[in-house]
């Protein structure tokens, strides 16, 4: 067996830029071989700080010159299907940044892929479960010390959106953290999903109607509520107040040195996802990489997709209707259990 993975990363935008700089830096048992991005410049500005990647513009020319064996995808959420289906047919290690694909019938495509591989190979990019706040918060619950776990109170705000972040992008790119989030530190699938829109900010884009609030209930009965708020301009902010029996639980608040000074007090806002959750980010794909190494996966699955892109499509639906959407699964297969 290799004690080195050389990885292709499929998309070099920031998030995929990102993750070849951390796997050139600081990921142990890794390289990037490959870099892959339909914008010739992207993929050669991003391969520049490694000298031993090569640029294709698609993944299979990257496959074909036989220097990949496993593969990262930072392509858009609607690429992914395809990708994986090309990747799962050469039975590699799949990194796949969320969401798995951005609607329940697809990832369950994706399912039916894996599972007739027989094995897990897709590893999705849900980061805060390698966050220490969250991995804290989920001891708290599960240590069950206060309690039992009663309500989440959770807060997603970025300060602006990309060109081309729709309204549907609110809940398929950025709630679908939560849906993940919910989902680990309670053990239990979603059951609902409600949507209200209230006021808006003038900042909204491309249709967006921005803040929203997401309602959501799980199979216990434990109620969520999140404002997510894409264009909240002051900086980032992913923090979640958990109310339990015995007692309050607050993660995510800004870190870093308060100074008092000069009749003023305060600290630094936290300004981007780079900077909330680099060792988040640093500590999923070094699991990654080191369970690709044996052959399996070190983090969540295509069931977790497949499981919140489900909350998404009720989540999207429930943008348009305002209504409580009920999020049904199949039946979760051996594979996953
Ligand atoms: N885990 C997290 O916190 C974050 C995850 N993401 C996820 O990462 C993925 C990428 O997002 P961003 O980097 O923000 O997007 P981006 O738009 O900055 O980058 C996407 C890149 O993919 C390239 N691309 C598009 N079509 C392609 C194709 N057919 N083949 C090869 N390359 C192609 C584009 O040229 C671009 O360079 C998305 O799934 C997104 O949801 C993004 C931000 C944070
Ligand atoms: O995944 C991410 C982005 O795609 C998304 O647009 C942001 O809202 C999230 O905070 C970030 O973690």
């Amino acid at each position: 067996m290799t004690n080195n993975l050389r990885v292709a990363v499929v998309g070099a935008g920031r998030m995929g830029a990102d993750h070849i700089d951390r796997l050139h830096t600081r990921i142990v048992g890794a390289t990037v071989s490959a870099v892959v991005d339909i914008d010739a410049e992207r993929a050669s500005a991003a391969a520049a700080r490694v000298p031993a990647a090569q640029t294709f513009a698609t993944a299979a020319e990257a496959y074909a010159s036989g220097t990949v064996d496993a593969v990262l995808l930072a392509t858009p959420g609607f690429l992914h299907e395809e990708a994986l289906f090309e990747a799962l047919e050469r039975d590699i290690p799949i990194f796949c940044e969320k969401p798995l694909t951005p609607d329940a019938e697809s990832a369950w495509r994706v399912i039916e892929a894996e599972q007739a591989l027989g094995h897990q190979r897709i590893q999705v990019g849900f980061m805060r479960r390698f966050d220490a706040d969250y991995a804290q918060l989920g001891s708290i619950i599960s240590g069950g010390t206060l309690g039992d776990l009663l309500m989440l109170h959770c807060r997603h705000r970025n300060p602006s959106t990309p060109d081309g972040f729709t309204n549907e992008m609110l809940i398929n790119d950025s709630v679908v953290h939560e849906f993940d989030a919910v989902r680990y530190l309670t053990g239990e699938e979603i059951t609902s999903v409600q949507v209200r829109l209230g006021k808006a900010s003038r900042r909204a884009r491309n249709g967006q109607h921005d803040p929203q609030q997401v309602l959501m209930e799980t199979a216990s009965g434990v109620l969520v509520d999140v404002e997510i708020f894409v264009n909240a301009q002051f900086g980032y902010e992913v923090s979640t107040q958990a109310s339990l029996e015995e007692g309050i639980v607050d993660i995510g608040a800004d870190h870093g040195p308060v100074t008092r000074t000069a009749g003023r007090v305060g600290g630094a806002v936290t300004p981007g996802f780079e900077d909330r959750f680099g060792a988040a980010y640093d500590h999923e794909i070094q699991s990654w990489v080191d369970a690709a190494l044996r052959g399996e996966i070190g983090g969540p699955t295509a069931w977790d997709g497949y499981a919140t892109a489900a909350c998404c499509e009720a989540g999207v639906r429930a943008q348009s209707t305002g209504e409580k959407v009920t999020v049904t699964l199949k039946e979760k297969p051996e594979l996953y259990r």
